[in-house]
């Protein structure tokens, strides 16, 4: 991250960036008097700082209580299809996928949102996947006190289906594996459950 960055404002972004962006659909010949181009720059620009970058701003990292793990539950805990928006940030085009986050208590329980949360969190950037993957469970063994954290992220990058080789159909899946997940019966363990039918109606 470029430093001084989160010395500006929300709002002094949002100005920045809306005359940038001004100046981009001019270069490209657009009308921008038009009724519904003019407020274009400011959309953008509001959506960049206020939504799918709003995870660049460390004011915005999902808060965590940890909790003793009074249940004595040992085994995995798995949240799955956990939805991913992010932006791929070579051609700043979206990245839509799922992750699936397991962790094995050390003594140490988080709420099941948070972890949905913190993968919103590091997804709202402009990312590679590999790092978010990485990111996901780096911060999830901070709060959790323990290195049995794994992430499997599988998910579609536009800048891949839409243009430049338009393979519509491939998908990206990466992974990271931490302490006991990094032990392959254990990872087939985790697969079985993250591709167990779940239906609830
Ligand atoms: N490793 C990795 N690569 C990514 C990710 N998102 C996009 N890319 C790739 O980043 C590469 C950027 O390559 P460049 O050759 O600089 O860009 P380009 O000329 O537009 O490449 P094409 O997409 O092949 O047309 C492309 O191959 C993308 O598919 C990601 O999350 N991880
Ligand atoms: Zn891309």
């Amino acid at each position: 991250m470029r430093e001084g960055a989160f010395d500006l404002s929300d709002e002094k972004k949002i100005d920045l960036i809306e005359e940038n962006f001004h100046q981009i659909l001019h270069t490209l010949g657009m009308d921008l008097t038009d009724d519904s181009l003019k407020g274009t720059p400011r959309r953008v620009a509001k959506m960049y700082v206020k939504e799918i970058f709003a995870g660049l701003s460390p004011k915005r990292v999902p808060k965590v209580s940890v909790f003793e793990n009074k249940y004595n539950y040992a085994e995995m805990l798995i949240e799955k299809n956990i939805k991913v928006y992010s932006t791929c940030e070579h051609h700043l085009l979206p990245i839509v996928g799922k992750a699936h986050v397991a962790y094995v208590s050390n003594n140490t329980v988080i709420g099941l949102s948070k972890i949905n949360r913190i993968v919103d969190y590091y997804a709202k950037r402009p990312q590679v996947q590999e790092r978010m993957t990485r990111q996901i469970v780096e911060e999830l063994k901070r709060h959790l006190e323990t290195e049995d954290v794994a992430c499997i992220v599988d998910a579609k990058h536009l800048c891949v289906n839409s243009r430049g080789v338009s393979d519509i159909d491939s998908s990206t899946v990466t992974s990271d594996f931490g302490g006991v997940f990094k032990k392959k019966e254990v990872q087939r363990e985790l697969f079985d459950y993250i591709n167990f039918p779940t239906k609830f109606c």
